[in-house]
């Protein structure tokens, strides 16, 4: 099965209400598709989200990165030599991590089809269905509150609740949302780098005191401050999960050999796609830190990728793949099914969708 041609496509999917974090607000995703074409007539599928404030890229670094790069490295390569693939796509240039994510999962969708396999059983299968966390929105105390009711009542059991923008009030904001969802609930909190690495101590022992039982406090300092993140993690009795200082294999190995987090999210957009990620699982399994499967503001086409990985991953024990989630619609059919906080992969080949 070789590859004879690469052609990419709008995704364009609104959102419920919009998304904010400490770094950004959006209202409609705006992504990159891709389709990567075979001499047998199969199709692969990818999408790249464009988050400029974590990976750097956009929808024009994308389509030129991917046009102008990673498409004539990889050009006429047969989908079997996949190893061979990837070490083409990871060095074709630096960087560009969501335009190889794209990529490298239309290859992996083209990889299981060839032996007519659901991908997440190509790569390992170790479970079949994961439960989700849903996004709650950094906005006033009480429309959190609000959103958070509401998320508990479509389903969601686990809250992924955004601070950092106002560290002020962030206290209160968690410790409302506790008092509102009751005990049952799981609550998470991601600061999206938006503290000091004192204000991030102060903040979440408050938490502590005040009894909030928040599971895991996310990327509380700047992605680049690693002794900062050490810091946070030797001071507090929570566990801290570093998201946007793990981009790499590398990163992961150097943020677990200075203790400076407990847990670390993988995401596609910010590995290159699921070679890497698996890499970063099985450091991190090797040294005993159990890893989140998180995603951008990403729709069913890459999500789906990503729900694959995440079910071949024994080590892989918390899931943020709440984009489609967060959609009023998906872009394609198919593939793992999304039902509240229900994700059940299919037994289709490749990711699953009919394309
Ligand atoms: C959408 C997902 N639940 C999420 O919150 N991801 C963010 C980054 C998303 C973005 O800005 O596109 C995160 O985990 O930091
Ligand atoms: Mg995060």
């Amino acid at each position: 099965m070789k590859i004879t041609d690469i052609k990419l496509f709008e995704v364009e999917a609104p959102l419920i209400t919009p998304f904010k974090t400490a770094l950004r607000t959006v209202h409609q995703i705006n992504n990159i598709g891709v389709y990567v074409y075979t001499d047998t007539g199969q199709v692969g599928i990818g999408e790249a989200a464009p988050t400029a404030v974590i990976t750097g890229e956009t929808k024009e670094s994308i389509t030129h990165a991917i046009t102008n790069f990673i498409k004539p490295s990889i050009l006429g390569m047969d989908i079997e030599e996949i190893a061979l693939i990837m070490d083409r796509i990871d060095t074709c240039l630096y960087k560009n991590t969501s335009a190889k994510a794209a990529v490298d999962m239309a290859i992996y969708d083209l990889f299981a089809k060839r032996y007519n396999a659901p991908l997440y059983k190509v790569l390992g299968g170790y479970k079949n269905e994961l439960i989700t966390d849903i996004t709650i929105s950094v906005n006033d105390t009480v429309e959190m509150v609000q959103d958070s009711l509401d998320a508990v009542k479509r389903g969601f059991k686990i809250l992924k609740v955004k601070v950092g923008k106002d560290p002020e009030t962030d206290v209160q904001r968690v410790v409302e949302i506790r008092k509102a969802v009751g005990s049952n609930v799981t609550i998470r909190v991601d600061a999206n780098q938006g503290w000091s690495p004192k204000q991030a101590v102060r903040i979440i022992r408050e938490l502590e005191d005040a009894g909030s039982n928040i599971e895991l406090v996310e990327q509380p300092v700047h992605y680049s401050d690693i002794e900062g993140m050490q810091y946070v993690t030797m001071h507090t009795q929570t566990n801290i999960l570093a998201d946007e200082s793990v981009f790499s294999p590398k990163d992961a190995l150097k943020l677990i050999q200075i203790r400076a987090c407990d847990l670390i999210n993988i995401k596609l957009m910010k590995t290159g796609g699921i070679y890497q990620a698996q890499k970063i699982s099985h450091i991190a399994e090797a040294n005993g830190i159990e890893c989140m499967i998180g995603c951008m503001l990403e729709t069913k086409i890459s999500v789906s990728a990503a729900a694959h990985f995440a079910a071949s991953q024994k080590n892989i024990t918390m899931v943020d793949l709440d984009g489609p989630s967060l959609c009023l619609k998906d872009p394609v059919t198919g593939g793992p099914t999304f039902e509240n906080q229900w994700i059940k992969m299919s037994e289709e080949p490749g990711i699953g969708f009919s394309i």
